[in-house]
């Protein structure tokens, strides 16, 4: 398809889709088991629909929002995702210039292909954008520390601690087409080189750096000892986790089941949002991702209590037609 035909995210994940090699596209596509909460992320904005008040003016509208001290045009972010070097060579590199070119904000995965500092750089060189640093619970506590401390001096202003893997997700399409990252490919934050890659499978790969044995208790007054970013954790699905993030001091939550690629069946982000919305009674940031594909999901996020949104996956599309 022209780029200059794609109209939508529908379009753009089509067109992604015919470009990406098989494994790849279903790499990034796919998720968990049967891929209901995948499905049932977009289908729950289908729900609801948008009754306009008319005759008003809207010559002079104003999206943008405060976010992590200045002001993003308009309540979207990019959520962390790994392995952008799949979709792009230049991966994370131009999702931060994307990022800053459109006044938003990014999210770093731990597994990202290029460092934080390389990504940070290329952001801010196109204009000013504030990143946060996505971090799993890890059993190397040194190395943790290692990417904590880089981030915070590379400018990101949150660690978004992933709280909803406590093991990586059982994706039967990863399993069937024996999913290795493509060589050449690192994870510099994890500071693991592609020939140490190579050695592994990706799911041994996540088992051996990813803690299992992750607590509130264990996590949060750690990271706080350690750093003055914010504390945000990514992967929150109830008002009771809601609450206790609060009872931590946590800065905000992302509701989200990361996507459809952990834990399979869990509800349609947008479906629990507003008892989540609730509880946190303006006491804690509440954002959301998981299934936004338009400005109407948007919208219909906000109305519902979200501050802002995140995505994934059109993110990783817009790196394949780039
Ligand atoms: C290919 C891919 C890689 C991802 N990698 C990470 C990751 O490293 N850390 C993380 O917290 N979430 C990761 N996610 C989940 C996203 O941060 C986000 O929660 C999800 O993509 C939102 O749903 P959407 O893709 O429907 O917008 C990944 C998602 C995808 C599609
Ligand atoms: C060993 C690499 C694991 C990358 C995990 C990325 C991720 O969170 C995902 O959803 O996939």
């Amino acid at each position: 398809m022209a780029t200059d035909k794609i109209v939508s995210i529908a379009d753009l994940q089509a067109a992604a889709s015919k470009i990406l090699p098989s494994s790849t596209r279903e790499f990034f596509n796919s998720g968990a088991t049967d891929q209901v909460t995948v499905h049932e992320n977009s289908a729950a904005y289908r729900k609801y629909r948008i009754l306009p008040r008319v005759l008003k003016d809207v010559s002079n509208v104003n999206t943008t929002i405060p976010l992590f001290g200045r002001d993003i045009a308009f309540p979207l972010c990019v959520s962390p995702a790994g392995l952008q070097g799949m979709a792009h060579p230049d991966g994370e590199l131009a999702t931060s210039r994307a990022c800053a070119k459109y006044g938003i904000n990014m999210g770093v995965s731990s597994y990202a292909n290029h460092s934080v500092e390389q990504i940070t750089t290329a952001g801010n060189e196109v204009a000013p954008i504030h990143h946060v640093m996505q971090l799993y619970s890890m059993k190397d506590r040194e190395k943790e520390k290692r990417i904590i401390r880089r981030a915070e001096a590379a400018g990101c202003k949150a660690i978004f601690l992933t709280a909803d893997s406590p093991v990586l997700g059982v994706r039967y399409n990863e399993v069937r087409k024996t999913f290795q990252p493509p060589a050449g490919l690192a994870y510099p934050m994890m500071e693991k080189t592609s020939e140490q890659i190579q050695q592994q499978s990706h799911d041994d790969g996540f088992k051996s750096f990813n803690d299992d044995s992750h607590s509130w208790a264990r996590e949060i007054p750690w990271l706080r000892s350690l750093t003055k970013m914010e504390i945000w954790i990514k992967g929150i699905l109830t008002p009771e986790d809601v609450e206790t993030a609060i009872e931590y001091g946590c800065d905000g939550v992302i509701i989200s089941n990361h996507g459809g690629r952990q834990l399979d069946e869990t509800p349609a982000t947008l479906d629990v949002l507003p008892a989540c919305a609730k509880v946190a009674r303006g006491r804690i940031r509440i954002h959301i991702d998981g299934g936004i594909r338009s400005g109407n999901d948007i919208f219909k996020a906000l109305a519902l209590g979200a501050e802002c949104c995140w995505v994934g996956r059109p993110m990783l599309w817009g790196l394949a037609v780039s």
